[in-house]
């Protein structure tokens, strides 16, 4: 094996796979492990009640663990240590290091940076450069993955993100059958749908994390904001009361509103349905952002009578909930060009159809799961049981 054992290889993950993830990661991320960086677990998918999620990772963590194992010529001998999305915004980079450089990472041997969105297209800065050895840098493009070994021979960088936020899907594996993460998230996946069959009668709903884990602080001088919201208000929504009244808080309880059920404003007006709470609202304009062109188009090819149509009401001044946070901020942190297209071609027809596909989407994923993970406890491995359905 070479001096710098590495391998790029591009065009490995689908341009639909790459937008499914941000989906996902635009949903369900948290503050991560540094400043500036956002992650999506499948521990904490798990955690909030979104298990159906992990469906969607589970081909692809097949595939490039084969190619890990190819590449590295360790078949039959490897368990993935982490998986996740990891996403940098304007601010974060990291300096030389290899992946291993920790006691408590020793068990790291290989990684696998799959990037999904696009350097200069996307973000700017975030530039990968290794050490020694060739490729010396490498300028994120969506669908390529870089793998490499995690040890010293690897020494790499990442430049400072200067503008847009740039995602990648980060793996790691070990030989440590004691690091296997599939086992850990075997167990979890256990014990939460079993107590979830007796008292969760809508087992597809987001339960919120803890409220730190949103609330995105920006330097030591108390800015920062809380990250549904402004996921939200960046793709030109509100938080609203269900009532249609003012709702002002204090910044003491404003997590209390983001728990409980809230509808969405855009411009003058008010969506009728009913959101279960802000995690909710979120993946639904997520969804809608990550479908929209199809969604036109199956919207237009069909009888407009069977399409649904989005219930409105009318604004009342105030109705918008008023939540701590600085609005500026959050757009210059999570902003990026490629929203503008989604401003221009809103349609609230659409979006009620977004809502039913939403639906349809989770509950498809959700029977998925159900029938899967006997299948996973019993080979304590998690691997894609039969073909996924597509939805449109
Ligand atoms: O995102 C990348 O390109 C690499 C990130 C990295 O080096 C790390 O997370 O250890
Ligand atoms: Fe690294």
């Amino acid at each position: 094996m070479a001096e710098h054992p590495r391998l790029l290889l591009h065009n490995f993950i689908s341009p639909d796979q790459c937008k499914e993830l941000e989906f996902i990661h635009r949903s369900c991320g948290v503050m991560g492990y540094r400043p500036g960086v956002l992650s999506t677990t499948l521990s904490h998918l798990i955690a909030t009640g979104c298990p159906h999620l992990m469906l969607p990772f589970v081909p692809i963590r097949d595939t490039i663990k084969d190619l890990v194992e190819d590449f590295f010529s360790c078949h039959f001998d490897l368990f993935i240590e982490f998986t996740g999305l990891i996403s940098w915004c304007k601010g974060a980079s990291i300096g030389w290091h290899s992946d291993d450089n920790r006691p408590y990472l020793k068990q790291r041997h290989f990684a696998a940076v799959c990037y999904l969105n696009s350097y200069d297209k996307d973000f700017k800065g975030g530039v990968f450069h290794f050490k020694d050895g060739e490729p010396a840098s490498i300028f994120p493009v969506a669908g390529d993955v870089l793998i490499y070994t995690a040890d010293s021979c690897n020494i790499h960088s990442v430049d400072e993100v200067t503008e847009g936020e740039r995602l990648t899907l980060t793996l790691w594996f070990t030989r440590d059958s004691a690091h296997d993460e599939d086992a850990k998230l075997i167990s979890l996946l256990s014990q939460r749908l079993l107590n979830n069959e007796d008292n969760n009668p809508d087992p597809y709903l987001s339960v919120p994390a803890s409220d730190n884990m949103y609330w995105f602080s920006h330097g030591h001088n108390q800015l920062g904001f809380d990250l549904r919201c402004a996921r939200v208000h960046i793709l030109g929504y509100n938080l609203c009361s269900t009532n249609n009244k003012e709702c002002k808080v204090s910044d003491s309880s404003y997590e209390e509103l983001l728990v409980n059920p809230l509808r969405l404003s855009r411009g003058d007006k008010i969506l009728g349905k009913e959101f279960a709470n802000s995690l909710h609202a979120l993946q639904v304009v997520q969804f809608y952002y990550w479908k929209a062109h199809e969604l036109k188009v199956a919207r237009k090819g069909r009888n407009s009578t069977k399409s649904p149509q989005a219930s409105l009401l009318e604004k009342t001044s105030g109705s918008d909930l008023v939540l701590p946070g600085d609005p500026k901020l959050a757009e210059d942190v999570l902003g990026c060009l490629s929203h503008d297209d989604m401003l221009n071609s809103f349609d609230w027809d659409d979006f009620a159809l977004a809502i039913a596909t939403w639906e349809a989407y989770i509950g498809e994923l959700h029977k998925d799961l159900v029938a899967s993970l006997p299948h996973w406890v019993k080979h304590q491995i998690i691997y894609l049981v039969g073909e996924r359905q597509c939805l449109m």
